[in-house]
């Protein structure tokens, strides 16, 4: 066995991915860890956290260390949070239902995929049963990361599901109008396994199954005339997109991938500020928009009236050349200064130390994409827990370390870019 093969003890992230790598179908593997195109801004988001450097104090009573904090208005464990991650059970049967019972037992914040392979309703309730531990702070937080489908009447109805169900936020995705180009994806022709569907959308007569709704040899093939075909048959939400497409004479764009071809045919790229008004009007739950990376579209945000902002760039798997999420959050929290909003951040981080560095920095809380999915690849829900626990524990000490007893006392002192020192600037 070549060491790349060997499986580790795993006492970090590195060494969860590392595994994954060992284990995983490529198919899969590709999906989870490409970034789009040549991965510029994949590589960035991690190694922008190795640029800053951090200034602790000592001599500091540091005996106790408390993580606990709010995420609007709700009390959680700890800031570390967990990004909405498409497709779960590609790494482990239990996939979300994995999840979200790991989330529970560390009183930790899940947001679920609008594309999951496990359907809302039964992915809060595997958290639920989970017993809550009332001698700690805080309790599990759920939330529902929404893309807007063209067909509005099936975007509400899976919004009045969630409020149902007991989700208390909506995460919408901005930056997804179309799919980036993951090239892997592209040369492996993504899809979804025969038995697993999109537990979202499946009606009691029909799966939506990538395997009945992709499945061909040849992507380029017709694939999303066919993609409008089949989901119409599965009475997926697209009748009303298909219409539109016919009746505007718009051709469809045939896509060299079947999730990029999914995309075209059910997600509304017209999507814009109007339409954030337009979930807020119909939803008494807050609303937080991912995938902001500007001071400009922050303050747009903030004029909207969300209540959460979520610093990301979609771990680097869509427009590719975007800045370092961590190097965006700045100027993000300089433009919305005195307004009420939270302000989040996902992409590339991994350690205890970028957690310190994120808040430091100002975010409210910071979330995990694939950490999660390298814990569920290792060990479903105990991979899950242990991914948590690891990044909580590193935390923990990096706070201790670095001469903080609670996150308020991480401020922006604590970090600078750069590896001179102040007195040398
Ligand atoms: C395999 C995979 C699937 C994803 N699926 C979704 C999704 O369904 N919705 C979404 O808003 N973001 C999705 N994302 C982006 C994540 O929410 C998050 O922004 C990103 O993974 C954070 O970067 P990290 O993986 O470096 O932690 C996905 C990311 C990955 C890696
Ligand atoms: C519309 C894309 C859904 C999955 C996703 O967000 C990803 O693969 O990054």
């Amino acid at each position: 066995m070549s060491p790349q093969q060997q499986q580790l003890v795993p006492i970090s992230i590195a060494d969860l991915e590392h595994n994954a790598h060992t284990t995983m179908a490529l198919n899969a593997l590709d999906y989870y860890r490409s970034g789009a195109n040549d991965m510029q801004t994949l590589r960035d988001n991690q190694e922008a956290y190795n640029r800053l450097r951090l200034r602790p104090r000592i001599l500091r009573d540091v005996s106790k260390v408390d993580t606990q904090t709010t995420l609007l208005g709700h009390t959680v464990a700890s800031p570390i949070c967990i990004s909405p991650t498409a497709m779960q059970r590609l790494a482990n049967d239990d996939g979300e239902k994995a999840t979200a019972r790991a989330a529970a037992k560390a009183k930790k914040c899940m947001i679920l995929s609008s594309w999951s392979t496990t359907s809302a309703e039964d992915t809060i309730a595997a958290g639920k049963e989970i017993p809550v531990n009332h001698d700690t702070p805080g309790l599990p937080l759920y939330w529902f990361q929404l893309y807007v489908y063209k067909d509005r009447v099936a975007t509400e109805q899976l919004i009045r599901r969630v409020e149902k169900a007991g989700y208390k936020a909506l995460v919408i995705t901005v930056d997804t109008p179309f799919l980036g180009r993951r090239l892997a994806d592209v040369r492996n022709v993504f899809k979804l396994p025969k038995h697993m569907s999109m537990a979202n959308f499946e009606t009691k007569d029909s799966k939506v199954t990538m395997a009945t709704i992709l499945d061909r040899e040849n992507p380029d093939e017709g694939a999303a005339e066919e993609l409008l075909q089949g989901v119409d048959d599965a009475k997926n939400p697209s009748s009303e997109a298909k219409r539109a497409a016919a009746g505007n004479g718009t051709k469809v764009v045939r896509q060299e991938s079947s999730l990029a071809a999914y995309v075209v045919s059910q997600i509304d790229p017209t999507l814009n500020w109007k339409d954030i008004e337009w979930v807020r009007s119909i939803s008494k739950l807050p609303v937080v928009v991912k995938g902001v990376l500007t001071a400009e579209d922050a303050k747009l945000a903030a004029d909207a009236g969300v209540e959460g902002i979520m610093v990301s760039n979609h771990g680097g798997r869509q427009l590719d050349g975007v800045l370092a999420t961590i190097d965006a959050l700045p100027e993000v929290l300089d433009a919305v200064k005195g307004r009420n909003v939270e302000v989040y951040i996902d992409g590339g981080v991994r350690k205890g130390t970028d957690v310190l560095k994120a808040l430091a920095l100002g975010a409210k809380a910071v979330f995990l994409g694939r950490p999660i999915l390298w814990g569920l690849a290792h060990d479903g829900e105990n991979g899950v827990t242990l991914a948590l626990d690891l990044v909580q524990k590193e935390f923990e000490l990096a706070m201790a370390l670095a001469g903080c007893c609670k996150l308020s006392d991480i401020t922006r002192d604590y970090v600078q870019h750069g590896t001179v020192s102040r007195s040398r600037l």
